[in-house]
């Protein structure tokens, strides 16, 4: 692979880079509640336009469907990316349009350009390579070389990530080559006993990943939405909890297979369960209560692991040598459903372990509970992308960096 140092040397005055981001920020309308993934990308665009680049920012914000939806626009992530920066950005109103062309035009040298979320484009996230590559060719229009930096989203086979490098000369940006350089330890050269921390929303993503790292993993932490698709392979209600119903015997599969290897597979033994998702806006009181995992009543949400889960999980993080942890215990967003998130993250913090946080929520979570994030050994800007990465995968946007 070509990294980013190889295009500065032979020198970018004048040349238009399409910097392939991740700046899929959480938002709380357009207000941007964590600016991390738009810091970790800042080394690579302030480098180009430093050189007199002509840089030209991409990336998807949530997922709206393949059409343009304000409430995913990334007006807010380009008005902070000028802030943190220091200077003007300019923000073009489409992707690939007369916006972003007029914008791409009017770039000087040194300028810096975002333009609209790349999912509001049906190519971006086809399965149709035709239609991903007729979308790629429009993109290829915007600039004449390619700086591949989003690393949240190198495990999607999307038209940014991995028909768009094959059209122009590309290169690896800073945040990918230190994701992947944080990352290869883990799967190279792992210190054990090595335990992975599992939780947060997007469960059939996650639940596949599992099948992998019961071969890696000495012990692994199921908290978070997943936890109930658990709880249910084991026979107990789970009230409205969220469910992954067609994975069940895939999650049954996985029990067995852990006590039949011996690797420890530590879930809740108890959850703080409400009437509803909580109001994540007014953050009204949920007036939770504790249950025991197998006592969950069938009226009832589980939103966070309990107090015992807790002090359970605390203590399975302790002789850890590794630890990685992708997807919040709960719905951290809601201060009555943190405590499960902070207990994990303050393990983590208390132990001698080289500990990865992987994941745009994680991480998020990590830095709006109050915790140092310099105090964690790395926090990865890729939640699925980390885990594939662990997985062993072959992720479409890093095979498509290669020469
Ligand atoms: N029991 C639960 N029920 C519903 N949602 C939950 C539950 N526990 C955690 N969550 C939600 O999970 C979300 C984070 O999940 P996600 O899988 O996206 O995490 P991530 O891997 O850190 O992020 P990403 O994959 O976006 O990088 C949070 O918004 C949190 O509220
Ligand atoms: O949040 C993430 O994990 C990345 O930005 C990728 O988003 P996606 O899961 O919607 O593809």
């Amino acid at each position: 692979m070509k990294t980013i140092d190889e295009l500065l040397a032979a020198g970018v005055t004048g040349t238009r880079v399409f910097v392939r981001a991740d700046l899929n920020v959480p938002l709380d309308g357009t207000r941007i509640t964590d600016d991390g993934r738009i810091r970790a990308v800042l080394p690579t665009v302030k480098a180009l336009a430093d050189a007199g680049a002509k840089v030209v920012v991409a990336s998807h914000l949530g997922r709206p469907k393949g059409a343009p939806d304000p409430a995913f626009s990334l007006a807010p992530a380009a008005a902070r990316l000028g802030e943190l920066l220091g200077t003007e950005v300019a923000f073009a109103t489409d992707t690939v349009g007369d916006s972003a062309l007029a914008t791409v035009d009017g770039l000087a040298d040194g300028g810096v350009a975002v333009v609209e979320n790349l999912r509001f484009n049906a190519g971006e996230t086809s399965k149709d390579d035709v239609e991903r590559g007729a979308f790629a060719d429009r993109l290829a229009e915007l600039a004449d070389v390619y700086v591949g930096d989003g690393f949240g989203a190198v495990h999607r086979k999307h038209a940014s990530v991995f028909d768009l490098p094959a059209r122009l000369p590309h290169y690896v940006g800073f945040l990918i080559a230190t994701e992947v350089g944080v990352l290869k330890k883990l799967t190279d050269d792992v210190q054990r006993p090595y335990v992975v921390a599992l939780g947060g929303a997007k469960v059939s993503d996650k639940l596949a990943v599992i099948d992998e790292l019961l071969k890696k993993a000495d012990r692994i932490l199921i908290g978070g939405g997943m936890a109930y698709t658990f709880l249910k392979a084991k026979g107990y209600e789970i009230g409205s909890s969220l469910l992954q119903e067609d994975q069940v015997p895939v999650v049954v599969e996985y029990i067995e297979r852990a006590e039949k290897t011996g690797v420890e597979l530590v879930l809740p033994v108890d959850a703080l369960v409400g009437a509803a998702f909580p109001d994540l806006k007014t953050k009204a009181p949920a007036n939770p209560t504790a249950v025991a995992a197998d006592a969950i009543p069938a009226d009832r949400m589980g939103l966070d692991i309990g107090p015992e889960s807790r002090k359970l999980y605390a203590s399975k993080l302790t002789d850890a040598a590794t630890v990685f942890w992708n997807g919040p215990m709960g719905v951290f967003e809601h201060p009555d459903y943190a405590e499960g998130t902070k207990a994990v993250a303050q393990a983590l913090l208390d132990s001698p372990a080289f500990t990865v946080v992987g994941g745009g929520d994680s991480a998020a979570a990590v830095r709006l509970l109050g915790f140092d994030e310099n105090a964690f050994g790395h926090i990865s800007t890729g939640g699925g992308a980390s885990l594939e990465y662990l997985e062993g995968k072959t992720l479409p946007g890093l095979a498509a960096l290669e020469d």
